[in-house]
């Protein structure tokens, strides 16, 4: 790179302006491709680094980007502070998938993270003693809510879980979480809520459940992206006017 040149961020490689306020963010880059295709007006990819692909485009006429973050909150939370301090971007909207804690949380269903519970250190370290409750923003909570109800999806708003592990040695301990009410496990909405409260940025968890830690139901893979598709546009209908 010519010295003249200074990058703007770390882990992205947009250009200043590139990536809208309003960010949907997917764990997995090919599913920020398929978002981008799908639903915006003329996607331009914005970022190339590490593979974790993010575009921006219009929907419905207004400038939306949407951004992989990878999994884990550890890689998310690279994203979401580089997005918030070095882009300005200001709706955050993490669109993911999840484990089901709960016999009346069906594969298929949605769930909106009004809070997340967390297995991992990230708020120990920030806080000591002291426990943070990570929440979503009401206003954009409210929004899903309602949009997803019109829509005639089955909708479930609570506590979810974000893990640091996808595998567990003990197969029984997700049922500790389950007694508190917990819906359903993922592994960055914590991350992503804490960084919000920090900036003051809204953001919202998102979720499509994509198997059963209960039940062990299972759905086909066509089946899964159309509540996909369902979910997105849910998410980009929110933000709508913000
Ligand atoms: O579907 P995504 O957004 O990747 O989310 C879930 O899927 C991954 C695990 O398979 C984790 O990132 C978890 O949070
Ligand atoms: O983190 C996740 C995501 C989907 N399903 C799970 O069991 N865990």
């Amino acid at each position: 790179m010519p010295a003249t040149l200074s990058r703007v961020s770390v882990h992205l490689n947009a250009q200043p302006g590139q990536i809208a306020e309003t960010v949907l963010l997917p764990g997995d880059p090919l599913r920020a491709q398929h978002i981008a295709e799908t639903f915006f007006e003329n996607p331009v990819q914005h970022n190339s680094v590490r593979g974790m692909l993010g575009f921006t485009g219009t929907y419905r006429g207004q400038r939306v980007s949407v951004q992989g973050t990878g999994m884990g909150i550890a890689s998310s939370m690279i994203y979401v502070n580089e997005l918030i301090r070095d882009y300005g971007c200001r709706n955050l909207i993490r669109v993911g998938t999840c484990g089901s804690y709960q016999p009346d949380v069906h594969v298929r269903d949605l769930v909106l993270a009004q809070g997340a519970c967390t297995d991992s250190n990230i708020n120990n370290i920030r806080f000591g003693l002291r426990n943070f409750a990570p929440i979503a923003d009401f206003g954009l909570l409210l929004r899903a809510y309602q949009i997803a109800q019109e829509r005639g999806f089955a909708t479930h708003v609570g506590n979810i879980l974000s893990s640091d592990t996808f595998y567990q040695d003990d197969p029984e301990q997700y049922k500790l979480w389950a007694q508190y009410g917990v819906l359903a496990v993922e592994m960055e909405a914590a991350g992503l809520y804490t960084l919000a409260a920090r900036y003051g940025v809204r953001a919202l968890t998102i979720l499509t459940v994509s198997d059963h830690l209960v039940t062990r139901e299972e759905t086909t893979a066509e089946e899964r992206q159309k509540t996909f598709n369902g979910m997105i546009e849910v998410a980009l209908d929110a933000a709508l006017g913000l």
